[in-house]
């Protein structure tokens, strides 16, 4: 792209320039929070008088006016940070945030002499300012009129002539980063260089994903801003960022309509390690408490995973053949209790009358006839109950009238005895869905629920797996499915929810409930089973049972499916496919692909891509925008494992400010912990499946072989592991691994 350098001291005027504006964005930003805060004390004060109408009135004026302080108050770091200068356009028509909508330029905005004035300067930020004579001062990030930052390209300009990036910290501007988009043209405008975005890359990585609103990519741009109706699905390699479009994109939908996604945005993420690493993203660009951002294994209320089944086990859970077995199950274990009865007897009409073993099957085969969920069958096996007994009287009315209240008075009678009620409790007991999938535990019981679906030996690997205690990520979908299988016992019934309860901003007015917003947006979060919309990160993970689960709770929802099946580490990627089209309906989709990789320098990406090549063959790796001139390190494995793995783990942690990351096959990840321990927080030991999505400085890869050799689909994972480090890799061989003299395993040779 165009840049020129600007003339000595040209830099520090810009930078003046641009001080100025955020000078008098802060002063109009301060006037806001004055004015809220006034408009919130003075509601409270006539809290309690008034009209319904005036009530509701001023509820909706306290509820903008602290969503507004909310926002206001908020931290922002970079809190402007960009510019355009644009040429006049075709009409002279303005949107609501005060800027010109026209995107293409006047006929007549450019002279003879490629002359051309700039009619229209706008700042992007975090959110939107106005001046007091409501110009806008601060574009919204999202507001249409922002869009073309992201998407003019010299090719294709529109009405952009300039485009600046703004780098500041709180308060102070620190530098510019200028494009130049109309190079042919004679505006007068300096133009000056910093390299942002190659700034932004190359900063040392925390534990917490930072947003990248000053930078998004154009191919991004489209992917954030896609229309909302139906399914957004957005594939691409690793880096090219997937996962912090999807969480620009629920900001941007929160923007564009927050009525709409006031029912919540569901954030689906691989593993709770993802989450933490993701959870200060929506944060910084002004949203939370709408956007509940969930692990695959806490998805399910009560229930935290923090187990990994071995993948034999996990094949099985996953796969579709377990919503047979849990059929099966959630009916036979109605036959589960202790003291389950053999026969009923009550007492009517002055004599003892009584259903035999033989009989009560036969009520309870009518009664399991329908598909209702086995709980909310209840309700039908009483009924049933009472008809037998009620034949086995033997009475039979000529009249009508008469036999209809005979038989309501034996069934007042009978169903209020203690005998019968007994009874019913032990028959058709509530069922909870984990007493169910504990039940699954004993391989005979098992072996009976998943005849002809399992072979013995999955049944047995399965129970083993589940006498374990403690509950696995797949474990946490069966109990979903085994939920709506069952269906909820009646509950009482939950106070009706106030809409505008539920809008981010409210709950700085009401501090005395005593709940932080994090605890607020847990809440919320828990008492919702569905969304408006529902986003999955790394899609290509979720096994089919999986899918089944978060399809229940996006039925009605729009979705933003996000994931690179080159690192998938399901195995049966069909079934999941399968399941996938199935969550996510008829409704139209439509497909983007992002091609940048932003993370890793190419001599890393080039490694990843040798794996690639075995993992997917065919399959075309992203492009690294970036390189540094650092090749990997590697090193081939002596006598003591875990001393070497903690001397490249030191070795890194010097050579790099941010984060290390140690990748180990799964079985060795309490192990790695072990061999780190004492070298601080910057470094962490993950297990192959747990480095999903995350990404360090630099990152140790323990013996590629191992990984490889996990599972069928290990390839795959290595492909993850290889591609998590920003700047640095050190790959450990061990004697799986086959180096050659250059101690470079073979799954890496590029023969
Ligand atoms: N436009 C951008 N400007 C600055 N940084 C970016 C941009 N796009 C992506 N990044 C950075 O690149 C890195 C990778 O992004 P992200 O984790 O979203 O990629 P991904 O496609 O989800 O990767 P993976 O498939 O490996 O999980 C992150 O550090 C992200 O902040």
């Amino acid at each position: 792209m165009a840049a020129q350098t600007a003339a000595p001291g040209v830099r520090e005027q810009e930078i003046a320039a641009e001080q100025a504006h955020l000078d008098r964005v802060y002063r109009r930003l301060e006037e806001k929070i004055r004015e809220a805060e006034f408009l919130v004390s003075d509601a409270a004060k006539g809290a309690q008088v008034g009209t319904p109408g005036a009530l509701a009135e001023r509820d909706a004026q306290v509820f903008r006016a602290g969503m507004h302080l909310s926002r206001l108050n908020s931290e922002f770091e970079d809190f402007l940070f960009g510019r355009i200068d644009l040429l006049r356009g075709k009409d002279g028509k303005k949107g609501p945030d005060g800027a010109y909508t026209s995107v293409d330029p006047a006929d007549d905005a450019v002279g003879p002499d490629a002359g051309a004035d700039i009619a229209e300067t706008l700042h992007i930020g975090r959110i939107g300012v106005l001046d007091t004579e409501y110009a806008p001062l601060v574009i919204d990030w999202r507001a249409p009129a922002a869009a073309p930052f992201y998407r003019s390209t010299p090719v294709a300009p529109g009405r952009v002539v300039r485009r600046r990036v703004i780098r500041s910290r709180g308060r102070k501007v620190l530098g510019v980063e200028d494009d130049l988009l109309r190079p042919d043209l004679v505006t007068g405008l300096p133009v000056v260089g910093d390299g942002a975005l190659m700034a932004a890359l190359g900063q040392a990585r925390t534990h917490t994903m930072r947003d990248i609103v000053a930078s998004i990519q154009a191919e991004q741009d489209t992917v954030i801003r896609a229309p909302a109706a139906s399914v957004t699905e957005v594939t691409g390699g690793p880096g090219t960022g997937k996962t912090a479009v999807a969480l620009h994109r629920a900001a941007y939908l929160l923007y564009q309509d927050r009525r709409r996604y006031s029912g919540g945005i569901l954030c689906v993420s691989p593993t709770p390690l993802l989450v933490a690493y993701t959870e200060g993203v929506l944060p910084s660009l002004g949203e939370e408490g709408q956007v509940a951002i969930r692990a695959l294994g806490s998805l399910v209320d009560g229930v935290t995973a923090d187990l990994y089944d071995e993948p034999a086990v996990a094949r099985v859970k996953g796969s579709l053949r377990m919503l047979k077995v849990l059929r099966s199950a959630a009916r036979g274990a109605l036959d589960l209790g202790p003291d389950r009865p053999a026969r009923l007897r009550v007492v009517a009409f002055g004599r003892r009358i009584e259903l035999d073993e033989e009989e009560l099957a036969e009520v309870r085969r009518q009664v399991l006839s329908g598909t209702a969920p086995v709980n909310l069958l209840r309700p039908r096996a009483r009924r049933l109950l009472l008809d037998a007994l009620w034949r086995k009287t033997g009475r039979r009315f000529d009249d009508a009238e008469l036999a209809v209240e005979e038989r309501q008075g034996f069934d007042e009678d009978v169903s209020t005895e203690s005998d019968f009620t007994d009874f019913l409790d032990a028959w058709w007991p509530l069922l909870e869905p984990r007493t169910v999938l504990a039940a699954l535990a004993d391989d005979r019981r098992l072996g009976r629920w998943a005849r002809r679906v399992l072979t013995p030996p999955e049944v047995r690997r399965v129970a083993r797996s589940l006498r374990r205690g403690g509950v696995s990520v797949h474990d946490v979908a069966l109990l979903d499915e085994l939920d709506a299988l069952l269906g909820a016992p009646p509950r009482e019934k939950k106070r009706e929810l106030d809409p505008l309860d539920q809008l981010t901003g409210l709950e700085e007015l009401m501090p005395e409930r005593g709940e932080s917003r994090r605890e607020r947006a847990d809440r919320l979060a828990r008492e919702r089973t569905e969304y408006a919309h529902v986003i999955v990160d790394e899609a290509q993970d979720l096994t089919p049972m999986q899918w089944r689960m978060v399809g229940r709770r996006g039925r009605t929802a729009t979705w933003t499916v996000v994931g690179d099946p080159a690192q998938s580490s399901w195995i049966d990627t069909d079934e999941a496919a399968r399941a996938r089209d199935e969550a996510l309906g008829t409704r139209p989709r439509r497909r983007f692909t992002l091609t940048v990789n932003y993370r890793n320098p190419a001599e890393i990406a080039e490694v990843a891509s040798t794996v690639l090549s075995l993992a997917m063959p065919g399959t075309v790796s992203p492009r690294a925008v970036r390189s540094t001139g650092i090749l990997p390190r590697y090193e081939v494995v002596g006598e003591d494992l875990g001393a070497q793995v903690r001397a490249a783990a030191a070795g890194l942690l010097d050579e790099v400010d941010g984060t290390v990351g140690v990748v180990v096959a799964m079985n060795r990840r309490a192990q790695a912990r072990t061999w780190l321990a004492g070298l601080g927080e910057r470094v962490v030991a993950l297990g192959s499946l747990e480095a999903k999505g995350l990404e360090y400085d630099a990152t140790v890869v323990v013996s590629p072989a191992e990984i490889a050799e996990e599972s069928s689909a290990g390839l795959r994972v290595l492909y993850v592991a290889l591609t998590r480090a920003t700047q640095r890799l050190t790959v450990l061989a061990g004697p799986r691994d086959l180096p050659d003299h250059e101690g470079v395993p073979d799954l890496l040779r590029r023969d």
